[in-house]
């Protein structure tokens, strides 16, 4: 379980975290929406360490996540970078395998390897992709490659960042079930950003809504629909007019 408690941070006079409280049960999907620049990506950034908050509390089961060892804790997490952000200069099974060739989490050659295909076997994509490079793969393929680095190393919490962006709807149909199915299966806690709200109906156990630097809804999806909040209702809707302002 990851608690957060009056989390807050700033840039210069721009206070984007203004108190966020949220906790995200383990073992279930989180998904984050909110307005372009409302702070999604700077809260991941601080529950990784990142980027240091100005004030307020994270703790990872019960734990703060100052104390303790830096490697040992980034070796829980997963992540699935926007846009996939793979290494162009590597094969893709080494950029599947990255973070088990060296560190804390480093296997030998041989095994790192074989667990890269294994992965790659597990969002779809076969043995032969493996000696290709990224810019040989379609956006969608490498949405996939992205998908096996961040379940690599079995990974009990995982983060998404904007996981459908740039592909068509079946493709972010295909990714969506793909993550939802790997979150079941391997019982991780998965934390997932996103604008997409296809993508928050087929991801999410639980959705939060961060709004004005603070979490302004937070719930089951099964409520999202339901709930009477103004600013989820504009939000799911798409509508220009509600309490949310346009000009940002
Ligand atoms: N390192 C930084 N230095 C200065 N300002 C920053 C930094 N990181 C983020 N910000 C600012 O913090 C605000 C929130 O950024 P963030 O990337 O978290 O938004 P977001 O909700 O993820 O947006 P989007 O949905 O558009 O990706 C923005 O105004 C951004 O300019």
């Amino acid at each position: 379980m990851i608690e957060i408690s009056g989390l807050s941070k700033s840039f210069g006079a721009k206070q984007v975290l203004r108190g966020v409280d949220l906790v995200v049960p383990s073992g279930q999907s989180t998904v984050i929406i909110g307005g372009s620049g409302t702070g999604k990506s700077v809260l991941l950034k601080c529950i990784l360490g990142l980027v240091q908050p100005d004030g307020g509390t994270i703790r990872l089961d019960g734990q703060d996540i100052r104390n303790g060892a830096r490697d040992a804790f980034l070796a829980r997490f997963g992540m699935l970078f926007q846009g996939a952000a793979l290494f162009d200069s590597l094969p893709v099974w080494h950029n599947v395998a990255f973070r088990l060739l060296r560190g804390s989490l480093a296997r030998p050659k041989a095994e790192a390897r074989a667990i890269a295909l294994d992965k790659l076997r597990r969002v779809g994509l076969d043995a032969d992709v493996a000696d290709l490079f990224p810019a040989e793969l379609s956006g969608g393929m490498q949405k996939r490659v992205g998908l096996a680095r961040a379940i690599a190393a079995d990974p009990e919490i995982i983060f998404f960042d904007e996981p459908t962006t740039g592909l068509d709807p079946i493709m972010a149909g295909v990714i969506n079930a793909l993550i939802r199915e790997i979150v079941s299966e391997m019982g991780a806690t998965a934390i997932t950003i996103t604008h997409d709200m296809s993508s928050v109906r087929a991801i999410a156990d639980r959705v939060a809504m961060i709004h004005a630097g603070k979490i302004r809804w937070e719930g089951p999806i099964a409520d999202l629909d339901t709930t009477p909040d103004p600013y989820i209702q504009q939000f799911i809707h798409g509508r220009a007019d509600g309490p949310i302002g346009t000009l940002r």
